[in-house]
């Protein structure tokens, strides 16, 4: 018999999972798992429980959370020999990652995709010791996910992050950057970078609309630096796909990207705080298996 472990933040998004979860557990025991579940109490806390799993040879692991949960699970994956297979219910206030596996926001339906079994190996990310799904960079804009404030976020969702970033606007400024990717260099004064496996990002589904998620490279997206003006205006036509050809807009591919500074920069790793520049990046080729639904995830990425 199969065995499942499901991993849930309680305290994610809207915290409606706890209510839902006999229901889950019910399903996976139907569909012939055995499947125990654990309730994370505190930041890291998935990351052990995920190492808990592995020790325990769980054949499932199911991450119910926002990116943050999902990214704490997948570190405590990501090193080890046994690796289960990784299925997503996504009850954050983030959702990228499983936005872009195409995993339905619904509970339900998202519980669906894992028992309907049908699994492909990924890329994921590290940089220094922190691994990651979907997006890591650096840059004062990337400081903003965590300095919104958790009740903030439960109460107003995405919305937390707009009126955040709005206050912060008048901060960002750029900064010089030497960064050598695939044996190749930029440099310059940026106003941000971003290090991307996937091609959702903060809502944005067109940043890096051909990336895929499972030919060994990131999508390495670098915004020169301009005034405020400018770069809400970039970010207004990113958000209709149509930034692409924007002068100050660089996009590149590489496997490995090392990124330095002199002055300090915070690196913001699947939306948390992930240490200080320098960062090295590196893109691990295939490395876990995730339950995606089969009809709509083709060519690497979310159709
Ligand atoms: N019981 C808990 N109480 C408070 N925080 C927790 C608890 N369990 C986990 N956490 C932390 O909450 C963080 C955010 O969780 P998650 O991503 O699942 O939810 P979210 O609502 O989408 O938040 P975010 O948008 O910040 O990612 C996790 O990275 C983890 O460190």
């Amino acid at each position: 018999m199969q065995t499942a472990r499901i991993i849930y933040n309680p305290t994610s998004g809207r915290e409606v999972i706890r209510k839902v979860l006999p229901d889950i557990l019910q399903r996976f025991e139907q569909k012939g798992y055995e499947t125990s579940a654990h309730a994370t109490t505190c930041a890291g806390d998935a990351t052990e429980a995920a190492q808990y799993a592995i020790e325990r040879k769980f054949d499932v692991v199911v991450a119910a959370g926002g990116d943050g949960t999902i990214n704490e699970v997948i570190n405590g994956l990501a090193e080890q020999a046994h690796k289960p297979k990784v299925g997503v219910i996504p009850v954050g206030t983030t959702n990228d990652f499983a936005r872009a596996l195409c995993i339905p926001r619904n509970i339900h339906k998202a519980v669906d995709v894992i028992l309907e079994g049908y699994t492909q190996p990924l890329d994921i990310g590290r940089v220094n010791e922190h691994y990651f799904m979907n997006i890591a960079g650096g840059g004062k804009i990337t400081e903003i996910s965590y300095e919104v404030p958790s009740k903030l976020k439960t109460m107003l969702g995405q919305l937390a992050y707009y009126l955040k970033g709005i206050e912060l606007l008048p901060q960002i400024r750029p900064t010089r950057v030497e960064i050598e990717y695939d044996g190749k260099w930029f440099e310059g004064d940026i106003m941000l970078f971003l290090v991307s496996n996937t091609n959702s990002v903060g809502g944005l589904e067109k940043l890096a609309p051909a990336a895929r998620m499972d030919d060994g490279l990131f999508d390495l997206m670098i915004i020169e630096k301009m005034n405020i003006a400018e770069f809400v205006r970039l970010a207004t036509l990113a958000a209709q796909g149509n930034h692409l050809d924007h002068p100050k807009f660089k996009h590149l591919t590489a496997s490995r990207v090392k990124v330095k500074t002199d002055e300090k920069m915070q690196l913001n790793v699947d939306g948390e705080f992930g240490g200080l520049l320098p960062g090295e990046f590196v893109n691990l080729y295939r490395h876990l298996d995730f339950f995606l639904p089969e009809d709509k995830f083709k060519d690497g990425h979310c159709k």
